[in-house]
């Protein structure tokens, strides 16, 4: 792309050498670089991209976006010094890549819990109807198909904006993408046309990076400021009556308002809701009619879910009983409330639960079909909102018959420090704190006895404890089978 054109939109402080003809990539990691291309210094949290700016060079970048001047500068090279380089980097992928976002249907996910069950249930009844989709989150990036490795739930905005050129030139029509609050505060989402915003709830989660629930609020909120005020174009909101917030979010946009609940009135809601071990049934009630759903998901949050679900399809032009039928048959996403089958009379549930609410509503659900005793798994990640650990371990010794603290993704904090601050919260001394993650599952399997259940919360799909700088493999199936193995039910004592 010819560079004076690229860099049209981007507020430039001042160009040092001169802008090279053409320029093949964009980039904002050093360690991507390619011939010809831009590299663009990011200040992070960890490093300064400016300190890579050396090794752009080498690698042959010939135009690099500072925010800061270097003290030395090449010949041959261009530099751009902008006031913002984050901002920069967000108008020059979309120009570079061809505002992708504005050829696309994108639905936008955002909540505390529920984004990844909500974005991948609309993923998959899309694809069962025959549409060409592609889906971003927590767990993969999937192009119509073919999946690629997530770090982040939401991208950064070069992989965004590169994300969806390849989506579009896939052939792909309808985009679903989790949202992030940090994601929305970053910039990493800078130009995504939404056409669909959907809330799922607000509780308390990411304190350590948001400060107050004020912000955090905020911040999900920019999604609904992102559907915009152009009414020309047909966007829809997505909210929950029932979560008092909705009210903040609605009056961020001008979009078109479709309502889901159960407790207020709400232009999609459930009533006469039945839960069973493996499924649940409610009445849809609708300004159209009344309809009677099954759907293989436990739990009350999992039908506010597919309430949120059913408004993304229904705007989307779906037909009413396609959409029924296909939800009658789409599963839940891996490790969300998961019935881990192991041949063994202890009951294993892996779930994703790592907030106070979600182990709440977890144990509630788990609760209406359980009759024996919850051993629960509760873990949390090092370094990250510390204020929610005494809640978490708080509620899990409220509603669990046995809590085991241990660790989740410890990262650089001592393991002792975090279940410590889990123990705090803990309401008595049914409990028992084991930082070692695999010792604590094998704990968990050991003492349990026949129809009980065994809750192991926090990782859900994950098959790895970050430990340091290590990625280190963890798969919790493979444990739980080995203390299957190891701690066999005959030497229990059934529970009465
Ligand atoms: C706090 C935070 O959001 N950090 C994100 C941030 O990392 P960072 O600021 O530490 O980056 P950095 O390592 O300092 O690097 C700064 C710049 O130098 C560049 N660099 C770095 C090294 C090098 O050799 N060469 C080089 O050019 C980097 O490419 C980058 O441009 O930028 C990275 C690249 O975009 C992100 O992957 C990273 O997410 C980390 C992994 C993370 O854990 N983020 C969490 C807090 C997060 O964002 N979570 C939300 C989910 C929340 C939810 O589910 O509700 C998410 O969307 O994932
Ligand atoms: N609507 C909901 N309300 C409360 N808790 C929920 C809801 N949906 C799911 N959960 C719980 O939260 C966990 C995470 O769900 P999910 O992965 O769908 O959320 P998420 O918003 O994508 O989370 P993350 O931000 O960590 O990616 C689930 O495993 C379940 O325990
Ligand atoms: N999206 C969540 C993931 C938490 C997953 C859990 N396994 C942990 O590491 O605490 C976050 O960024 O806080
Ligand atoms: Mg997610």
């Amino acid at each position: 792309m010819k560079t004076i054109a690229l860099f049209s939109n981007v507020s430039v402080i001042k160009v040092y050498g001169e802008y090279p003809l053409a320029v093949s990539n964009i980039f904002t990691d050093s360690r991507q670089v390619t011939p010809d291309s831009v590299f663009v210094c990011i200040k992070g949290y960890t490093v300064d991209g400016h300190h890579y700016i050396s090794s752009a060079i080498e690698k042959g970048a010939s135009v690099i976006v500072v925010q800061d001047i270097p003290d030395q500068m090449y010949e041959d090279v261009c530099y751009v010094h902008v006031r913002d380089t984050e901002r920069a980097a967000g108008h020059l992928a979309n120009k570079f890549f061809d505002y992708p976002s504005t050829k696309l249907r994108i639905v936008g996910v955002t909540g505390t819990n529920g984004k990844t069950t909500v974005s991948s249930v609309i993923n998959s009844v899309l694809r069962r109807e025959g549409y060409k989709t592609g889906l971003s989150g927590t767990i993969e990036i999937d192009i119509d198909g073919e999946k690629f490795e997530s770090k982040n739930t939401t991208s950064d905005v070069l992989t965004m904006q590169r994300m969806l050129k390849d989506m579009v030139e896939a052939g792909v029509t309808d985009v679903v993408m989790e949202v992030s609050s940090h994601g929305l505060v970053l910039g990493r989402l800078a130009g995504v046309d939404f056409q669909n915003g959907v809330f799922t709830n607000l509780t308390q989660d990411h304190l350590d990076f948001h400060g107050t629930m004020e912000h955090y609020k905020y911040a999900k909120g920019l999604l609904f400021a992102h559907l915009g005020q152009d009414l020309r174009k047909d966007k829809a909101a997505i909210v929950n009556a029932d979560d008092e917030v909705s009210k903040d979010y609605i009056t961020m946009t001008s979009a078109r308002i479709i309502s889901y609940g159960i407790k207020n009135e709400a232009d999609f809601r459930a009533e006469n809701i039945r839960f069973h071990e493996s499924k649940t049934s409610f009445t849809l009630k609708t300004n159209f009619g009344e309809y009677d759903l099954d759907i293989p998901f436990i739990g009350e949050f999992n039908v506010y879910n597919i309430l949120s679900v059913i408004c993304v399809l229904w705007d989307k032009g779906m037909p009413f009983e396609r959409i029924l039928m296909h939800l009658k048959e789409t599963p839940p996403p891996s490790g969300r409330m998961e019935i881990f089958q192991t041949g063994d009379k202890r009951n294993v549930i892996i779930d994703y639960a790592h907030t106070e609410d979600a182990i709440g509503k977890v144990l509630d659900s788990i609760r209406m079909f359980s009759t024996k005793k919850i051993i629960s798994i509760i873990g949390t990640g090092g370094g990250r909102d510390k204020d929610k650990r005494p809640k978490m371990g708080r509620i899990a010794t409220e509603k669990s018959d046995y809590c085991i603290f241990t660790t989740d993704n410890p990262l650089d904090e001592p393991g002792k420090e975090i279940v410590d601050m889990l123990a705090a919260g803990a309401i008595d001394d049914q409990f028992e704190c084991i930082p070692d993650r695999e010792e604590a599952i094998t704990r968990a399997v050991e003492i349990a006895k026949e129809g009980d259940v065994v809750l192991i919360a926090g990782k859900g799909h994950e098959n790895y404890q970050l430990i340091g700088k290590e990625v280190v493999p963890f798969d919790e199936k493979e444990i739980t089978l080995r203390a299957i193995r190891d701690y066999p039910l005959t030497e229990n004592i059934p529970t009465t």
